[in-house]
């Protein structure tokens, strides 16, 4: 029989890239059949399905065992995910985070159009069965999202949700869940390296690589308010003292700078009287009021400063006027250029409505400005400061690296420490972002942060010194069991951090809404069952209301970042990362998670309205103690850190194995509603090695609320390998039946092969 000359095509095109037809023919085999044999699919853009499964099967054959052949003939219905590695062989996270589906119900890519945040909360799988592992079973996922007792996600596009019976037998179609290779989003190439780490060949993704995009106009920016004043500055002027100058990594440009000793090893921190009199005591003092931090709602920013408010400076446009209004809130009104949210930290309003509190802007301003001569950041704020992957790449110009290099801090000065940057690949800069120490309340995310709501069950009112030195625990400890998470030398103690781990990688430890509220707010209205909240351990620690010391050893996360961090541009194509350039004991803190508080509807608004905005941050989910009625309701909160933020925004994923963990803090009150997202090593870690977090993600969900990337974690235990796995399996374990048909596609004829001229 003569060959079909489509075939023969196909192998002459492959042959003319250097791929063999051994390697062409099975995969030709399999795409025929996947696509009924319609060959435009395959031809299209010179073959670049084929191209994309012939490297997608090199790839899982690096990685694949050889093929149990019991399984080798296995028909494969409408079915399975069992073939997978069993789940006993590599531990399951369950995954669990915010997430956000597209506003259009499509793609969660197209978050970028806006997410509803509520639609944030697909909660669409079914609680699993008791003993079954919660893996993907997040009601982070935005699609129905089940786990078979192997751990295995399967994933329902359709919208009714997966019975439990339907999900335990793992009904669920290949084709469902594995569509003919879709276009996959993959950043912009780095100058000079090749989309595949360690292929020359041309990248099998067409790429689509994003247009730059235009900054959003939006009428207003709304500032969020500080709901801890900042530390008084003698703190940081005193310890900026201690700066020592000097490269911390051989071949850095920039070098991270400590303005605080390390306090590892001490259970006594620098303070001073002033630095003991708490921030709340500085509010209410100048209030009058009882000793409370109020959070005042809402800080608006209008672009026209003469609109709604009298320049009280004089026109400088380094000004800024708070307003209060009549319900309290404080009103901003800036020059052209945007006001940091420091702006908003003032005093409550004295004498009501109307009054102006004049703020210079030079005071507030904390992202690139002081250090580039001026020159003011465009408004509104990036809209897409995380990832410089997939961003409009930052192609400074000589004022910029001036700009950017002179100040060698990212933080600019509002930690404790220096943070610095450094690339030692391209010429790119960080992405630019408002640097913030501490969470920043939005508008309706009212954190009611009071020392009077603080109980003397809550607080250890006559403690005096040191409580984790006491020989009795004081009663800050009941949560964490009666014993202090901390040791005297300031790191978690290993059995606290362990049970951590454990728990979060225990589906007994989700709990799962059959209508949860966050569901409410969906485009479509629907109550769906979520895919289970976390319930986590939680460490409380001493405040303002106790007796100790603001130097107690039970109070970490308070005191913000004291390790030496930089920020870096990663070398294997995960755009900017965070790594460590001292070695860090396990369970040592690192950094929490900062951003704006918002109200889980303000997230919604929010990306419907500056769509592009956190296309790339994943907002955290303040749900810890879902399921203890404290939070059930619209208004659950969440942390967002796409324009304001600190560097833990530049945490990169890690599969299962990251480095840190995250642990909910509560430090002003007991209030569960908030709470501190703080990261603490799991591990040692040796100085230079990059820090990272298990997102949570499940990477078959392609509904996601970011930018799903292509995970190069490089963890054995990466998900997103995973599937490429699956996909692997099922591509090669057809019918017998099946090749016997392509025997007669592809010629028929045993053993005869086609060569390219
Ligand atoms: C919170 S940001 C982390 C900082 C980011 N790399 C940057 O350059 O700003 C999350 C983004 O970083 C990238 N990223 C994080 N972990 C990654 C991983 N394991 N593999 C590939 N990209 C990753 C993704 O683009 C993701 O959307």
């Amino acid at each position: 029989m003569a060959p079909n000359p489509k075939v023969v095509a196909a192998f002459r095109a492959m042959a003319s890239l250097g791929i063999e037809e051994h390697k062409v023919k099975p995969v030709l085999k399999k795409l025929l059949r996947l696509y009924d044999k319609n060959w435009e699919l395959i031809e299209e853009e010179n073959y670049r399905t084929l191209i994309d499964a012939i490297f997608d099967a090199d790839e899982n054959q690096e990685l694949e065992p050889e093929p149990d052949p019991a399984k080798k003939n296995k028909k494969v219905d409408a079915v399975e995910v069992d073939d997978e590695a069993p789940a006993h062989e590599e531990p399951v996270r369950p995954l669990k985070r915010l997430r956000l589906r597209g506003q259009d119900g499509q793609s969660s890519r197209l978050l970028s159009n806006g997410g509803p945040i509520s639609a944030a909360f697909p909660l669409k799988s079914p609680k699993p069965e008791p003993g079954t592992v919660p893996g993907s079973s997040s009601r982070l996922q935005p699609q129905s999202t089940s786990v078979l007792s192997n751990g295995n996600a399967v994933v329902d596009k359709g919208k009714k949700p997966l019975s439990p019976e339907d999900t335990l037998r793992g009904r669920i179609s290949i084709s469902d869940r594995n569509p003919p290779p879709a276009v996959f989003k993959e950043p912009a190439v780095e100058p000079g390296t090749s989309p595949l780490s360690n292929n020359k060949t041309p990248h099998p993704y067409p790429f689509i690589i994003p247009k730059p995009e235009p900054v959003d106009e939006g009428p207003d920016y709304v500032v969020p308010i500080s709901m801890i004043l900042p530390e008084p500055s003698s703190v940081r002027d005193s310890s900026a003292k201690n700066d020592t100058a000097g490269e911390q990594d051989g071949n850095n440009t920039v070098a991270s700078q400590c303005r605080n000793e390390n306090v590892e090893g001490e259970d006594i921190l620098p303070s001073s009287n002033e630095e003991a009199k708490s921030n709340a005591e500085l509010a209410s003092s100048s209030t009058g009021e009882d000793a409370s931090v109020k959070v005042i709602p809402t800080v608006c920013l209008s672009k026209e400063p003469e609109a709604n408010g009298t320049l009280i400076d004089g026109g400088n446009k380094d000004s800024a006027i708070l307003s209060c209004t009549a319900n309290g809130s404080i009103s901003v009104k800036s020059s052209p250029a945007l006001i940091a949210p420091q702006a908003a930290v003032s005093p409550p309003c004295p004498s009501g409505p109307d009054d102006a509190v004049l703020v210079s802007k030079k005071d507030v301003m904390n992202d690139f400005s002081e250090s580039d001569g001026g020159k003011e950041p465009e408004e509104p704020v990036p809209q897409n400061p995380c990832n410089v992957m997939n961003a409009p790449k930052h192609h400074h110009t000589i004022d910029d690296t001036r700009a950017v290099g002179a100040t060698n801090d990212l933080t600019k000065g509002e930690e404790k420490v220096k943070i610095s940057w450094v690339n030692n690949s391209n010429n790119d800069i960080p992405p630019p972002f408002h640097y913030i120490p501490r969470n920043l309340v939005f508008r309706d995310a009212y954190v009611n942060i009071s020392l009077s709501r603080i109980g003397s069950e809550d607080c250890c009112s006559t403690c005096m010194g040191n409580c984790v030195l006491s020989s009795k625990p004081c009663s800050c400890a009941k949560k964490t069991g009666g014993d202090f998470a901390y040791t005297a030398q300031g790191v978690l103690k290993e059995k606290f951090l362990e049970e951590c781990i454990a728990i979060s990688r225990d589906p007994q430890n989700y709990s799962y809404c059959k209508e949860c509220p966050l569901e409410m707010s969906k485009n479509d209205g629907c109550l769906e069952p979520c895919k289970g909240h976390l319930k986590r351990k939680f460490i409380k620690e001493c405040w303002s209301k106790c007796g100790c010391g603001k130097h107690c050893g039970n109070r970490i996360v308070q005191r913000g970042i004291s390790r030496n961090l930089q920020v870096f541009l990663t070398s294997d194509g995960k755009g900017w990362g965070l790594r460590t350039l001292e070695d860090l004991p396990k369970g040592a803190f690192v950094c929490e998670f900062v951003g704006e508080i918002l109200t889980v509807e303000e997230l919604h608004e929010r990306n419907l309205k500056y769509p592009k905005s956190g296309k790339y941050t994943y907002p955290i989910l303040l749900d810890a103690e879902w399921n203890s009625g404290v939070v059930k309701d619209n208004h659950a909160l969440c942390l967002y850190a796409a324009s304001y933020g600190n560097a833990a925004r530049f945490i990169n994923h890690r599969c299962l194995d990251a480095n840190l963990i995250e642990i909910p803090v509560e430090v002003e009150g007991p209030s569960h509603h908030y709470y501190h997202f703080a990261f603490f090593t799991s591990r040692n870690i040796a100085a230079h090695e990059e820090l990272t977090w298990d997102y949570g993600i499940d990477f078959d969900d392609d509904d996601q609320p970011v930018e799903l990337f292509r995970c190069k974690c490089g963890s054995k235990f990466c998900r997103n390998m995973k599937r490429s796995n699956r996909a692997f399996h099922h591509f090669f374990f057809e019918t017998k039946e099946f090749f016997n048909n392509l025997e007669n596609e592809i010629g028929g004829e045993k053993g005869k092969t086609f060569t390219s001229k």
